[in-house]
């Protein structure tokens, strides 16, 4: 059996279009999609895509058409939704380092809300819509202070964590807020973590907030919408189950109710990540003296989550009849030990077979770099029996195209 995307087998896209290959289902992508809107249908909420998952434009592209707004991190992130048809009224600008560039470039484009993360950034942008004669409409990022229970370098909603503004100074942070003419406050929002399978400390960080809205009412301070971050986990082992999302979206529906809040959600990996695949060809299978290895096309810096966080992708070959199956780390050409897209792994490969990467829709192609002067893979986007190039395979003339050799004399 040769595995298929949608109606295309792999080795027909990869003898098209070449490897490393990204690969996504534009099918599964909506589906995903539509799982948030079926969970949550009783809230109704506004779906802002978190960018950073996976930021080409056709994807955007994709969810814009579905109706979804945008979570972004960077003036780069926000000019990538306006070009991929994105409406601004529907893009949120997260993140904890936004530059007056970024500011400005944001609010000359009218996007519906900043989610401010520290007291400085507070009064960075009531100077710079100030300045431009603008209000920026802003919601303050709480750090609830929750365990997201997930990999550590992936959690942001604890204390130690440099996300958002403290649980303790949030109602000084809001009459600051309030206090500063050119900001209008619209909503809270948080976000705890990303790849969460227990979705229990989400609706606890829900809790939480709801809390503090209610303290900020007493004082005055009406909000029009709660943010509950993203975080949703997803399946990289094939008999996991993905949390199920309609426990999570029924207890936000309990909690919300009677209240005048709207909801707003940022997924990233589980509107993506199962979507994707990497598709990379085996060079050579080298016997060790101690491991096999089986040496492929792809390399971290096409797919960094395995060295960067021992992340686990389920790996298989492309084709399903291959026999003699043994353990191997999958590997990259890249001169670092830990360039592995897995280690001590059953597979059945030789020379010149395609293996296919699983779950490699979010965090992926989107982290991917240069790194040992190597082109980023080209990105393929299936519907039904057509392939569509979404992002081409770069050229080494891509590469060097801002540098010069220019020594000074
Ligand atoms: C502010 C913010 N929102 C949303 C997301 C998306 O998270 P996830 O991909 O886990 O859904 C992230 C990334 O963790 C984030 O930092
Ligand atoms: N890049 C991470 C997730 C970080 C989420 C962004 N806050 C991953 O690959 O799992």
């Amino acid at each position: 059996m040769i595995q298929t995307c949608e109606q295309i087998p792999y080795p027909q896209l990869a003898e098209q279009f070449g490897t490393p290959l990204y690969v996504y289902s534009q099918d599964a992508l909506t589906q995903a999609y539509r799982a948030y809107e079926t969970a949550f249908s009783g809230s109704q909420p506004l779906i802002c895509y978190a960018v950073k998952a996976n930021s080409n434009l056709s994807i955007i592209q994709h969810f814009a058409q579905l109706g979804s707004g945008f979570d972004t991190v960077s003036g780069g992130e926000i000019a990538r939704v306006l070009a991929a048809g994105g409406s601004a009224d529907k893009i949120i600008f997260s993140g904890v380092g936004k530059t007056v560039a970024e500011m400005q470039f944001a609010l000359q484009n009218n996007i519906k809300c900043f989610n401010v993360e520290s007291l400085p950034e507070l009064d960075r942008l009531n100077e710079v819509a100030g300045k431009m004669g603008k209000i920026a409409p802003i919601s303050l990022r709480i750090n609830p202070d929750v365990d997201a229970k997930t990999h550590p370098y992936i959690s942001t909603g604890l204390k130690a964590n440099k996300f958002g503004i403290a649980m303790s100074d949030a109602e000084r942070a809001y009459q600051h807020a309030a206090s500063l003419p050119h900001l209008q406050i619209v909503g809270i929002d948080c976000h705890i973590g990303s790849q969460l399978l227990d979705l229990s400390p989400l609706s606890a960080a829900c809790e939480r907030i709801l809390h503090l809205i209610d303290k900020l009412a007493a004082q005055g301070i009406e909000l029009q919408h709660i943010d509950l971050g993203g975080g949703v986990g997803i399946n990289y082992r094939p008999n996991d189950n993905p949390p199920d999302l309609q426990p999570y979206a029924d207890k936000v529906a309990q909690l919300l109710a009677g209240r005048d809040l709207a909801l707003i959600l940022e997924p990233g990996r589980s509107l993506v990540g199962n979507a994707g695949s990497l598709i990379t060809r085996v060079e050579y299978v080298k016997q060790g003296e101690e491991k096999n290895f089986v040496i492929v096309d792809a390399a971290m810096n096409d797919l960094i989550r395995p060295a960067l966080y021992q992340a686990y992708h389920h790996i298989d070959n492309v084709d399903g009849s291959r026999q003699n199956r043994m353990v191997a780390d999958i590997v990259g050409a890249i001169c670092e030990t830990g360039d592995f897209l897995a280690q001590e792994r059953e597979i059945a490969a030789q020379q010149g077979d395609l293996l296919r990467v699983h779950s490699a829709g979010a965090y992926a192609a989107s982290m991917a770099s240069n790194y040992n002067t190597r082109n980023r893979a080209a990105e393929v986007l299936v519907s039904g029996s057509q392939a569509r190039l979404i992002r081409q395979r770069e050229t080494f003339d891509d590469l060097i195209a801002h540098e010069k050799a220019c020594l000074v004399e």
